[in-house]
């Protein structure tokens, strides 16, 4: 670390620049961070170990081949990838999210969210795999499915971290409510659900417990592009830190991410979960996902998301959602710098591997 600090510091200083130099060396001192992720693993964790789980949901939208999404990441090299960066890869399996639903066959107590008893019997599941994973100190990976499957995920994980934060990216909020929503589809809800500000409980999630709900003020979204009505007077007087891709634009990534880190944890001592849907990527990147938007965040400013945050020490787990093979569009063709291990067969799908493979601490150098 040392001498990869000196080895930037002189070459600031030969390019004559020493204000450079000190802002480097200040910005080195005040994070405390390491420089090199490959070596470590989160203070939270006991093990350089990662779960996989597969949360192949789709029923919270209405798009067919979301549920393909775990797959597509294990043939996209995932356990190569992890492996390849110093971690033990344990495939938990996919949760059983069509048998959970299946016990479900009357009819539904609400209109909206469209199929909430179905839904809420499959994230009861979820929760409980995330759960079990993340006591045993490992590094928990879900893949979705769509982004339904964040209020297990998250509750899971604050179940276990009392003072877990979050970072979602998103193109969109997910934090309508069933009353705030036009579509009635809960993977534009799970945010405000996990949140509190879904009321009266509703029928399917009677697992998921005040205490195991996120503080507004340990949230932070970013990438929206495409928030509803309502949604947005919901996020505006909320405590929620939301970055859109205007702030991006304005403060570049590297900004905002700190910005967001230093609204949900101040002191760095907070474990930290990622909540990454690919819809936040731009859609000439992620064409694969149900809910494309453009104006999105670009190949690097999503590695760099990862990449960051993976450099905090602090990141316990992450989901990656919305990766729909069948909506995907094939790679062009190979460039030098892909890297062999990630064997994906399309585009959206390849990402994802990438993205997790950065946020597992994947570096240049
Ligand atoms: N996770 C997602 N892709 N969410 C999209 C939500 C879109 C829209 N706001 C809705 O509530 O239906």
């Amino acid at each position: 670390m040392a001498v990869s600090v000196r080895r930037v510091l002189g070459a600031a200083l030969l390019r004559g620049s020493p204000a450079a130099a000190r802002r480097f060396q200040a910005t080195a001192h005040a994070t405390k961070e390491k420089w090199y992720a490959k070596a470590k693993t989160s203070s939270f964790l006991k093990t350089k170990e990662v779960s996989f789980i597969g949360a192949p949901l789709a029923a919270g939208q209405h798009q067919a081949g979301v549920e393909k999404g775990p797959q597509s990441v294990r043939e996209g090299g995932m356990e190569a990838v992890a492996h390849s960066l110093g971690w033990k890869f344990h495939d938990v399996g996919d949760v059983d999210c069509e048998g959970a639903a299946a016990q479900f066959t009357g009819i539904s107590a609400v209109d909206k969210p469209k199929n909430c008893e179905k839904i809420g019997l499959a994230n009861g599941l979820i929760h409980e795999a995330v759960k079990a994973e993340a006591q045993k100190g490992n590094f928990v990976l879900t893949v979705g499915g769509d982004h339904s499957i964040a209020s297990a995920t998250v509750s899971a994980m604050r179940s276990v971290h009392e003072d877990l934060c979050v970072i979602w990216i998103d193109a969109h909020g997910d934090s309508n409510t069933p009353a705030s929503s036009h579509s009635g589809n809960y993977h534009g809800m799970p945010a405000a659900h996990v949140m509190n500000w879904i009321q009266p409980p509703l029928p399917g999630f009677e697992w998921l417990k005040t205490e195991n709900m996120l503080k507004e003020n340990h949230l932070a979204i970013i990438g929206l592009r495409d928030v509803d009505e309502v949604e947005r007077e919901l996020l505006r007087d909320s405590g929620v830190a939301v970055y859109t891709m205007h702030e991006v634009d304005k403060w570049g990534i590297g900004q905002v991410i700190d910005m967001a880190l230093h609204r949900i944890n101040p002191n760095s001592d907070r474990p930290i979960h990622l909540s990454f849907d690919v819809d936040g990527c731009d859609p000439s990147i992620a064409p694969g996902t149900g809910t494309c938007s453009r104006g999105g965040l670009t190949f690097r400013e999503s590695h760099f998301i990862c990449e960051r945050l993976s450099m905090t020490n602090n990141l316990v787990s992450m989901d990656l959602v919305e990766v729909n093979p069948d909506l995907d569009e094939p790679i062009p063709g190979r460039m030098h710098g892909d890297c062999h291990l990630v064997t994906a067969k399309s585009m959206t799908s390849r990402l994802a591997v990438e993205l997790i493979g950065s946020a597992l601490g994947r570096t240049v150098i």
